[in-house]
């Protein structure tokens, strides 16, 4: 973590002295609204985002802008999945790894010092850059998801809202009520150091999930029949569950694919796909094209070297996934847990199989489609 400004590889405490995993508060906290008083407001070529395709906070992110088609105006960089004694560090030569587009940095603790001088902290994903300003706009994945979700509707290329008026205080309350024993909950486990704040953390982590479960039997999303953000956050910590949080963290006492409810909508939210892959305008182009014109204004802003590219782009959830990195991630970057950094190989899941939750009412959002595989 960085102390006063400078990397201290031996300032790594992340558990108590009573066994516990302790995660820390999130920094840099400023907000994009769509509000012409508004210090950071919302606009295209000028934020950049930061992630780690290992990381499921970085993940609800990096989802939330692939959904909404925000790929022209939000770019994109992404770190290694091995994070060492450095930190999270850019390898542009590795698979799936791209340099930093904005400062060409070697670590990403570069920008948090850029940001500020004198940070303590701990360098994590995600983090939202303004190039404007030169600093760390936001570094707390649910205010970045939010923001996306609903400051960024003129530029983004799909009308898609996980955040709908009439669901949003349950939207709310579930984003709240999985994060201690879901979300968290697998960390809380695999870190702890002393059996019974790890015990306290599976039965917690296996209660919630019991509960979903049965939530799920009668009703297709978290808040009922439509998707929303309390899907994403769920999502992401569901598609890493069997390969890496039952092993590496010890989340043993269910897989997700023995569950009946929670499996079948695992795969049904890694099936979404956007609509205009398959659908097109009235007048025969997709809803991207006939938008072209706004596009090429975009594209000038950003000037030639336009990293969006090398990220995902048009693309539905399943592309967002990338599993050989979160599991070299996991099973490489705790030597506490995993001292030879084995990868498990297992299991190999079917996240494309039919999931029948269609015949529950409800669906995505109109920009977004429900199954992953294209009929034509
Ligand atoms: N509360 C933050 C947590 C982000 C976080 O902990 N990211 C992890 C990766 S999964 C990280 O970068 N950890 C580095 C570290 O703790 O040193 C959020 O939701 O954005």
């Amino acid at each position: 973590m960085l102390v006063d400004g400078e990397w201290r590889a031996d300032a790594f405490e992340v558990t108590t002295e009573d066994g516990s995993f302790q995660r820390q508060e999130t920094p840099f906290r400023h907000e994009i609204r769509d509000d012409p008083d508004a210090r950071f407001q919302p606009e295209a070529g000028r934020y950049h985002l930061y992630v780690s395709y290992a990381c499921p906070w970085a993940h609800r992110t990096l989802l939330m802008r692939t959904l909404k088609g925000l790929e022209d105006a939000i770019s994109v960089s992404v770190v290694d999945p091995y994070r060492g004694e450095d930190g999270w560090q850019f390898t542009p030569d590795k698979d799936g790894c791209t340099r930093d587009h904005v400062h060409d940095a070697d670590f990403l603790r570069d920008l948090y010092v850029r940001a500020d001088p004198d940070a303590t902290c701990r360098v994590t994903v995600p983090v939202l850059w303004d190039r404007n300003e030169d600093t760390i706009v936001n570094n707390e994945s649910e205010e970045i998801m939010r923001m996306f979700d609903t400051e960024f509707d003129e530029y983004a290329q799909r009308d898609v809202d996980l955040y709908p008026g009439g669901y949003r205080d349950e939207v709310d309350r579930i984003i709240d009520e999985i994060y201690e024993p879901i979300n968290n909950g697998v960390y809380r486990a695999g870190f702890a150091t002393k059996q019974e704040p790890y015990d306290e953390a599976v039965g917690d982590l296996f209660a919630a999930l019991d509960h979903w479960d049965e939530v799920l039997a009668d009703q297709r999303y978290l808040a009922g029949d439509r998707l929303t953000e309390a899907d994403i956050a769920m999502f992401t910590t569901l598609v890493r569950f069997d390969n890496v949080y039952h092993t590496h963290f010890m989340c043993n006492v269910q897989s997700i694919h023995e569950y009946d409810n929670l499996w079948p909508y695992l795969r049904d939210l890694y099936q979404t796909d956007v609509a205009d892959r398959r659908e097109g305008t009235p007048d025969g182009r997709t809803e991207r094209g006939a938008r072209g014109d706004r596009r090429e204004r975009l594209d000038d802003a950003n000037g030639e070297d336009r990293p969006v590219s090398e990220a995902t782009r048009e693309s539905g959830v399943a592309e967002t996934v990338n599993m050989a990195h979160i599991k070299e991630h996991y099973y490489t970057t705790h030597p506490d847990v995993n001292p030879h950094r084995i990868v498990a190989r297992g299991p190999d899941l079917e996240f494309e199989a039919p999931h029948d939750r269609d015949a529950l009412p409800g669906g995505p959002p109109s920009g977004l489609h429900a199954a992953a595989s294209a009929d034509d």
